[in-house]
């Protein structure tokens, strides 16, 4: 089992179902999960702010890991993405998701919850929380590139 950690978590209407799923199972093996929101089910709520929410909360809390869902996880990753510090990452695999923290070391993984069963959804979040980023220097460099960007704009 892998260890416990604190997981920040979203979704809108479209992946209200698998947070909560999600927060049922991820809690049940230990881990402490924050839940950001949607509080209740509105099939015409908007996922920008539940997403900035664990967004924000996963760079405050450095080492915490964060997941954001939706239908597709698109919108969920693109305004994860607008955090400062957050790396998110669009997981459609077990593979796509452990990449996303071996080579980019991602805070974030974006869902698409009309896109999988519940249990490939559940398997995808499992992958990501746990593998390791590789520590690798080439994949370090870009990471720093990145950030470099980020913070001169
Ligand atoms: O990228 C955005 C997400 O997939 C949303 O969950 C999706 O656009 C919501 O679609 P609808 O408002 O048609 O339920």
């Amino acid at each position: 089992m892998m260890t416990s950690m604190r997981i920040h978590i979203a979704a809108d209407h479209a992946g209200f179902e698998l947070k909560s799923a999600l927060i049922a199972h991820l809690a049940g093996a230990g881990h402490d999960v924050v839940d950001h929101g949607a509080e209740d089910y509105d099939a015409l709520d908007d996922y920008p702010s539940f997403c900035f929410a664990a967004g924000a909360a996963v760079v405050a809390e450095p080492g915490t890991l964060g997941i954001v869902i939706g239908g597709s996880g698109n919108g969920e990753q693109i305004a994860a993405n607008k955090v400062t510090g957050v790396r998110a990452a669009l997981a459609w695999s077990t593979e796509t998701a452990k990449l996303g923290r071996q080579h980019n070391d991602a805070n974030v993984v974006a869902v698409g919850a009309r896109q999988h069963s519940e249990a490939e959804s559940i398997a995808i979040v499992e992958a990501f929380l746990a593998e390791p980023f590789s520590n690798d220097e080439r994949h370090q460099r870009r990471i720093d590139q990145l950030a470099a960007y980020e913070a001169a704009r």
